[in-house]
């Protein structure tokens, strides 16, 4: 059977205290290429579990497999070349902006693929941004879409993303969720795909994973979970997104 990867028993302590679990005994199997919405309260380890399938964290127990090959049989560079992450708070390279789109190609020395790159840009709204200026200068939504095409150049297999568009405004958000659809349905890249925006989930994602007490509570089809959340946790927090969410929109 093809397996795009698989999470065995994997385990993170809390830094602060060492016999203290922030999630254990996670265990999934993505067999086929996928959208999957990464959902649960804050501090649950949504961020620091997408950190070790990336590869930028070690676990304290459990092993990955990607394409069947565990993560310690994997070159750690191939290994980032197949399951790359996009961190929430977006981090320039010194350097203009063409300097950032050109980093992944210098770095596993690939031609640069500048159409690509065009193409990527007008599907984001950054057009008119100027190749040439200081990558440090643009706007926070700017610099979040400039990290998420770096990543994208880099044509992975699993694409990580910590609520990379909870910085953008309603327009860019919309561009950049239809581009990762699109995406997903013409290449099959796998997208685990963190966010707190559950409509974002809902609508872009088939599968939902939900964390909470320490676990992965749930992973379900994205209709099952949102029609009949299965937990007491799951529903509290539905319940209480639905609340905010309604407050903002009277507020
Ligand atoms: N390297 C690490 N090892 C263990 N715990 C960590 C590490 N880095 C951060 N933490 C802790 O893990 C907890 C969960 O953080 P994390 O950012 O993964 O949660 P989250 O579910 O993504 O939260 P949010 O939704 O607020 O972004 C925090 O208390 C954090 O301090």
């Amino acid at each position: 059977m093809h397996s795009v990867m698989e999470i065995e028993s994997l385990g993170k302590k809390v830094l602060s205290a060492a016999s203290t679990w922030l999630f254990h005994d996670l265990n999934a199997i993505i067999s086929e290429p996928a959208m999957i919405g990464i959902l649960g309260k804050s501090g649950q380890g949504k961020s620091t579990l997408l950190r070790i399938l990336g590869r930028l964290l070690p676990p304290d127990s459990g092993t990955i497999r990607l394409n069947k090959k565990e993560m310690t049989q994997w070159d750690s560079c191939a290994w980032r070349m197949k399951v790359s992450y996009v961190a929430q708070q977006a981090i320039m390279l010194p350097g203009t902006v063409e300097d950032n789109l050109r980093t992944v190609s210098v770095l596993h020395q690939r031609p640069f693929d500048q159409k690509l790159a065009r193409a990527l840009c007008e599907q984001l709204h950054l057009e008119q941004v100027d190749w040439s200026k200081s990558a440090e200068q643009l706007s926070g939504g700017e610099k979040q879409r400039l990290a998420l095409i770096r990543t994208l150049l880099l044509q992975p297999d699993v694409l990580l993303l910590d609520e990379v568009t909870a910085s953008l405004d309603t327009a860019s958000k919309q561009a950049a969720q239809q581009l990762l659809v699109d995406l997903h349905t013409r290449t099959g890249t796998t997208i685990l795909w963190v966010t707190h925006d559950l409509e974002e989930a809902r609508s872009s994602c088939q599968r939902i994973w939900f964390m909470a007490d320490h676990q992965l509570q749930a992973d379900l089809p994205s209709h099952s979970f949102f029609q009949s959340p299965p937990t007491i946790q799951a529903r509290d927090f539905l319940q209480s997104a639905h609340a905010h969410a309604a407050r903002e929109v009277h507020s």
